[in-house]
């Protein structure tokens, strides 16, 4: 389940002290297997709203409860392990510029000590499906954006994760590719995984009809 409660977010000024609230009295609940759309303008708080989701930071206001822990509260050391049950498709990418393509996919399995022919098998699977089989050694800058994208996505679900949130994740995709990104995730969600997925576009919700959480100005203005 993620919950926020009355959360406010403000980012530091360059002085340190807290900046104006860029998120405003969010109140939802995202029940376990949900999927959800988070949609609004550009500098609407999307992607400030996901990094709440992903525990990368905490709310200045309000409370975020995710997978049972409240990220408000939660001392330090029990963030990591909350962190490693998200998967997170960030919307510039952050794939490791020295590893190969199969090697970035790989290693959240490698961090979590699962077996190396599980490993082999899984990371063959999803790198098939999302089209990067022949590419495996490649490292990302030999890679197209797009096929850098379909690498955060395959890097982001590879370990099943409980929580799934992704940050445009079809921006630098064709149609064909989005369409099978989004059916990626729609597979995801079916076997159990909570899935959130932000972006401006208005065609992907149309492609998969879910809960839209529309934010305009770090405030919720629609929910439905
Ligand atoms: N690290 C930061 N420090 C200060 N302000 C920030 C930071 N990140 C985002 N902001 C500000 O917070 C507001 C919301 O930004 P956010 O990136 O969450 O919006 P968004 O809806 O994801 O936009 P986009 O669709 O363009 O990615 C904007 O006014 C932005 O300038």
């Amino acid at each position: 389940m993620v919950r926020f409660s009355r959360v406010a977010l403000a980012y530091p000024d360059p002085r340190g002290r807290p900046g104006q609230p860029v998120l405003r009295d969010l109140s939802f609940t995202l029940g376990d297997g949900s999927f959800t759309w988070l949609l609004g303008p550009s500098g609407a708080g999307k992607t400030s709203v996901l990094r709440l989701m992903h525990a990368a930071l905490r709310p200045t206001e309000g409370e975020v409860e995710i997978l049972g822990v409240r990220v408000s509260r939660a001392r330090r050391a029990n963030l990591p392990p909350l962190r490693r049950r998200i998967g997170v498709v960030h919307q510039e990418f952050r794939l490791l510029a020295h590893l190969s393509a199969w090697d970035n996919v790989a290693l959240p399995l490698r961090l979590a000590g699962t077996a190396e022919s599980t490993i082999r098998s899984d990371v063959a699977d999803l790198l098939d499906w999302i089209g990067l089989t022949g590419k495996e050694e490649r490292r990302p800058e030999e890679l197209s954006g797009g096929e850098q994208q379909r690498l955060t996505i395959a890097r982001a679900v590879v370990t099943r994760p409980a929580l799934l949130v992704a940050d445009e994740p079809t921006s630098e995709l064709d149609a064909l590719q989005a369409r099978r990104t989004i059916a990626l995730l729609v597979e995801m969600n079916r076997l159990g995984t909570t899935v959130v997925v932000a972006t401006h576009s208005e065609d992907l919700p149309a492609r998969h009809p879910a809960r839209m959480l529309t934010l305009a100005g770090g405030r919720m203005v629609a929910d439905g």
